[in-house]
């Protein structure tokens, strides 16, 4: 059997869950661990093999209340082949809404049988405030006790499919900010900006999940820019910002508007 920590997880969060999740079961179920991280394109040209014996704990940040949208085609492509399946989502303080539901619904589409769920918190991917610093230590107690209480359910022989909260298929729409007057703002287009303490050091073009920054003008971001905060937040110079009125506008909502803590949700 093999334990598989497989994740998509521009700023870190989702696989700081993912990995903890996938090592305590992996330790009280003794099967071999292994991981797949497919944030970089390069991983996306294929998928591990799973069998029928094999879990996976399955993770992926929550955008627009949705699983992200440029990975559904990828998505789509993955063969469960019998295998159980965790779907984990980490998301930023505002709401899952209905991405659990979402991916769930994707597993089982692609031949895994999921065993159980959990939505856990990150640092908001636009904020260095919002839900700072999480998962912290009481997020990672609870990841290691929702790990123990899967292995118990294993345990118990049958393995019933966990009840997911959320809008069945089709699901809600992508999750819309607003101003003040109520117009939606729309930040599909924003890409970010550098300033002049760039020393050039390519992190952000590492670290980029669309592979949209160019090597050659690290300035320059000719692909998608899905708004993932990883060139944000790798950047040793806090070079990469985001300037745009309706970004700033919709961050300062988030951050001013979600302060009170919330706390982990485990579907067993
Ligand atoms: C484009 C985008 C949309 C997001 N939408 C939501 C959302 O609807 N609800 C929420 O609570 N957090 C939202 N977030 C925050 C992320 O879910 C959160 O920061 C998550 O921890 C990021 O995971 P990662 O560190 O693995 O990349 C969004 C982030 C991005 C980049």
């Amino acid at each position: 059997m093999k334990l598989w920590a497989v994740y998509f997880s521009a700023t870190g969060t989702t696989k700081k869950i993912v990995t903890a999740v996938a090592r305590v079961l992996g330790e009280r179920l003794g099967a071999e661990k292994y991981e797949f991280d497919f944030t970089l394109p390069a991983a996306r040209r294929g998928w591990p093999e799973f069998k029928r014996e094999d879990i996976a704990v399955f993770g992926i940040p929550v955008y627009a209340g949705r699983v992200p949208n440029v990975l559904l085609r990828y998505l789509d492509t993955v063969a469960g082949n019998g295998a159980l399946a965790v779907p984990v989502v980490l998301y930023g303080n505002r709401n899952f809404d209905d991405a659990l539901a979402e991916l769930r619904d994707i597993l089982v589409k692609d031949g895994f049988m999921p065993a159980a769920g959990a939505a856990f918190i990150g640092e908001h991917a636009f904020s260095r405030r919002l839900a700072k610093g999480r998962p912290d230590e009481k997020d990672m107690e609870r990841a290691k006790r929702f790990a123990e209480k899967i292995f118990t359910k294993l345990e118990m022989g049958t393995v019933s499919g966990p009840e997911i909260p959320g809008i069945p298929f089709p699901y809600r729409g992508y999750y819309m900010p607003r101003d003040g007057e109520g117009n939606p703002i729309d930040i599909r287009r924003v890409k970010p900006r550098t300033a002049d303490c760039c020393g050039g050091c390519g992190i952000c073009v590492d670290v980029c999940p669309m592979g949209s920054i160019s090597r050659e003008n690290v300035r320059e971001c000719g692909g998608i820019c899905i708004k993932c905060g990883a060139c944000v937040k790798a950047c040793p110079k806090h070079a990469k910002y985001f300037d745009d009125e309706g970004y700033l506008c919709h961050l300062h909502q988030l951050e001013e508007g979600l302060k009170d803590r919330r706390e982990p949700e485990l579907f067993l």
